[in-house]
């Protein structure tokens, strides 16, 4: 085995420290190395705790060269470096460093530990019992747990192989107990930190030697296992079949042992008991999202309860009349009956396609709500007080589209509600205030951030919500907006007749084809506002080329130019079409790059934020520039940095910060709602194929303002339009309903019957309400961008997999009264 490369050295300086990730930039002075370094200091850098200048430490890592800087040590790991001999220990620990410890008792610390010193006093400080007195003996043993424990311990988690990112949040979750705890139950990381996963937490715990039918080991598998499936399918519940036989599978294939499902059953049962999932009949929710959607339940049941503007039909019809006057309008009937809706309801959700009039109705419905309610529509004559009407949308790019539309104040939900960087499910947002909120793009938006907005609404106000139901689900998890509008108690109206006509628009018409379930006869046409090119996959990136070249020989603007595609990976994919888009619009030639794996970034370039930024006011989806690129030996930093421009907001992102950018020339249809693009490219070929459901291809053609260019393969268009959208597993509807109440009893043989009956069945049961869905079989369901291919598995799900579980359980006596699962009702579906 080849040694780890090392230094051995004295920190100089620290010349760069992010608190929040642990990346700190060092300059070390080389006492020792193994490296082929010829140099006297060296600059180290890495997620590192903790470190003192003037101290020396070990760091082991690896060189790596930079193409400016030279050679940097990239550390893994890093210990605190000691005297190793016993007059170097007895320097040390009658330093000033350890204040009551003199020479004579230093010498006496050596004597009794004369090897491995410091690990054996940390081992069993009851040792130095007869050398030190009680409160000395603490605070030397502290001291000394200072200056080494930490990095003891982050290097035995380093060991475990833990990532370093985790085993700080690790450390500063348990501190000085973080072995004890590891060691005691490894499992506990699932549950505790975000991150660790159950088949890292398995590992470790097989090094210590825990058994493969622990109880603990099943209930991480269950946790890991009820998390994950909810962030990969969107779904808010598993069923616990489904759960129990995904967990034995897992189980059994992280340590290739067989598992008694009878104890997987049971530890389902437990979890339960403690509060760590929610059951409903035979649905298991991880515990926030079930809190989240029986608190939009509360919520909108008690904001329905009041009623919205007593004022009189005709009052209002008056009133309307007026505002069409005024705005040169007509509004059919459909739209006016919206606009009364809304008015004459405390919450109203719209809903309807492109060019449908969402728009045209929010504008009409705010002229209305002030003229009813003599409000000035002028937010500079409200100084400090605060404009009466929020408006509100997912994303930044959303926001600031519904700003210019109405000529009125606009923000992300995240803004209004304060909440910061912290996306956490636990972080609540503030109430809010004002008499009136419409929200935007509601489609977007998921289940826990549906309830923190909800739960932000004062009694008082007026809610609209608005969106496009058919456009893709939210990326986290649920599908509130389309649950919302099936819930009958809740007034709704779907806009679908099409406005947007007379100037030469097919663009709106196709997608309305589309959301109908075909492709116009005129598809492969070429209208004024689209066109189609049919091409290959292997041929998709040459023509996405020859288009941008074109579109630039012709002067236009780069960034005008948006190309959507479903993956990101591949020939078509997303990465491969950013390096071509990248070189054609904006090449290197002589210039400065800062490398990131395997992106580039250059002055110019336009790129994608990744994440929310209330603060900053920069959110996931929305587009900038690079305006400048300055190297670490410019910046206070000490890091490459790269300042950008985000709709007139400067950022400046240090190397660390990094990984909220990518390249923004192609992106995941995923990511681009929210937005809109005067001139779009839509690739599809069939190597999408899992990814081609109708949802998917509207989403994106309904990004386009202008002009509209589809390529590759008719048939995967085809295949798209087709598939209809993923119906997501999701409790909502039914909380709304009596069902609910009755869910929480006991499992009975006739529930049982009903759970594994087909959704036609359910339909006939009188006893459950037309609304109930949720029974609908999941197909193929494209969740969150990162998870876009590998969401794409066969699932192969087993038809009807209870039939006849209730009459053998009934047999074997033995139905749970919380599950109902038993082993052998698992042994059918095995
Ligand atoms: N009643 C109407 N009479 C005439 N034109 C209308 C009417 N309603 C809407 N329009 C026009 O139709 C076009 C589309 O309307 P609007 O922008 O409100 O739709 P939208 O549903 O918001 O569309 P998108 O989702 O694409 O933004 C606009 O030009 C609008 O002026």
């Amino acid at each position: 085995m080849t040694e780890k490369t090392y230094v051995t050295g004295t920190i100089e300086a620290i010349f760069f420290s992010n608190p929040s990730n642990f990346y700190k930039v060092l300059l070390v002075e080389i006492e020792e190395t193994n490296a082929n370094y010829d140099d006297l200091e060296i600059v180290v850098n890495g997620t590192i705790g903790d470190v003192v200048e003037g101290d020396a430490y070990t760091f082991y890592g690896q060189l790596t060269q930079h193409p400016k800087y030279g050679e940097q040590l990239q550390v893994s790991q890093y210990e605190k470096a000691l005297p190793t001999s016993g007059a170097g220990l007895i320097k040390y620990f009658s330093s000033d460093k350890f204040p009551g410890i003199g020479r004579k008792t230093a010498e006496k610390i050596v004597e009794t530990f004369p090897e491995n010193t410091v690990d054996q006093i940390l081992e069993a400080p009851e040792q130095l019992d007869g050398i030190l007195s009680l409160a000395r003996k603490n605070s030397f043993v502290k001291r000394l747990r200072e200056n080494h424990g930490m990095e003891k311990i982050l290097a035995k988690l380093a060991e475990y192989g833990l990532p370093s990112k985790v085993t700080f949040q690790i450390y500063e979750l348990y501190k000085d107990k973080t072995l004890a705890t590891i060691e005691e139950n490894p499992y506990q990381l699932v549950e505790d930190v975000k991150g660790v996963g159950f088949k890292t937490a398995d590992g470790i715990a097989k090094r210590l030697g825990i058994e493969a039918d622990s109880a603990n080991r099943f209930r991480a598998a269950l946790i890991h296992m009820v998390n994950t499936h909810s962030a990969t399918t969107g779904d808010t519940y598993i069923e616990a079949k489904n759960l129990l036989e995904q967990t034995v599978e897992l189980l059994e294939e992280s340590r290739n042992r067989e598992v008694d499902p009878v104890k997987v059953a049971e530890a389902i049962n437990e979890l339960i008991i403690d509060g760590k999932v929610q059951q409903e009949g035979t649905k298991i929710f991880e515990n926030s999202l079930y809190f989240a959607e029986d608190g939009i339940r509360q919520s909108l049941t008690a904001l329905t309860r009041r009623h919205g503007d007593q004022v009189s039909e005709e009052k209002l019809l008056t009133v309307v009349s007026e505002v069409e006057k005024d705005l040169g309008i007509t509004y059919d009937s459909l739209q006016k009956q919206a606009i009364l809706g809304a008015m004459n309801e405390q919450f109203f959700i719209l809903t309807g396609g492109p060019g449908t009039g969402k728009t045209t109705i929010i504008n009409g419905f705010i002229e209305t709500y002030a003229r009813v309610h003599q409000l000035d529509l002028d937010p500079m004559h409200y100084n400090d007080d605060i404009f009466p009407i929020l408006l509100a949308a997912p994303t930044g790019r959303a926001s600031r589209r519904m700003n210019e539309l109405t000529g009125l104040p606009a923000a992300t939900i995240h803004r209004h509600l304060g909440l910061g960087q912290d996306e956490s499910e636990e972080a609540m947002g503030n109430e809010l205030s004002g008499a009136l909120l419409i929200v935007d793009e509601f489609s977007m938006v998921d289940t826990w951030l549906a309830h923190k907005l909800f739960q932000a609404i004062p009694g008082s106000m007026k809610v609209l919500l608005v969106g496009d139901s058919d456009q893709l689900p939210s990326v986290g998890p649920g599908q509130v907006f389309a649950d919302l509008l099936k819930i009958e108690a809740l007034p709704s109206i779907k806009l679908d007749k099409i406005f947007r006509q007379g100037d030469d628009s097919t663009i709106t018409d196709l997608a309305h084809h589309i959301k109908d379930g075909h492709l116009p006869t005129d598809f492969t046409m070429k209208k004024t506002d689209r066109s189609y090119f049919e091409v290959g996959a292997n041929l998709v990136p040459k023509m996405v080329e020859q288009i941008a070249s074109a579109w630039q020989k012709k002067g236009n603007d780069p960034f005008e130019l948006q190309v959507l595609a479903p993956m990101y990976k591949g020939l078509a994919g997303i990465n491969a079409m950013n390096v071509l888009l990248q070189n054609l619009f904006n090449p290197l030639e002589e210039r400065l790059e800062f490398n990131l794996g395997e992106l580039h970034f250059r002055e110019g370039d336009k790129v994608l934020h990744l994440v929310n930024d209330a603060q900053a006011n920069v959110f996931n989806g929305d587009l900038g520039k690079i305006t400048e690129l300055i190297p670490a030996k410019y910046t206070e930093s000490k890091q490459d940095e790269l300042v950008m421009d985000f709709d007139g907001q400067e950022l400046s992102y240090p190397r660390a910060e990094w990984y909220k950018i990518t390249l923004a020339y192609a992106m995941s249809i995923h990511k681009s709602q929210g937005s809109e693009f005067s001139t779009v490219i839509v690739p599809m070929v069939r190597s999408y194929s899992r990814m081609l459901e109708r949802n998917l291809l509207y989403t994106a053609i309904t990004r386009a303002k202008q002009s509209l260019i589809l390529l590759g393969e008719q048939q995967a268009f085809a295949q798209a339009v087709a598939r209809e959208g993923a119906n997501r597993q999701t409790y909502l509807i039914e909380r709304f309903t009596e069902i609910s109440e009755k869910s929480s009893q006991p499992i009975t043989t006739e529930l049982m019957d009903k759970e594994g009956d087909s959704s036609a069945d359910l339909q006939k049961d009188s006893s459950i309400t037309g609304a109930q869905t949720f029974t609908q079989k999941r197909t193929d369901d494209p969740i969150s961008d990162t998870q876009e291919i590998s969401l794409f598995e066969d699932e192969n799900e087993v038809a009807n997999p209870t039939e006849g579980l209730s009459e053998r359980a009934i047999l074997a006596g033995s139905i749970d009264p919380l599950i109902g699962l038993t082993a052998q009702d698992f042994a059918i579906f095995k």
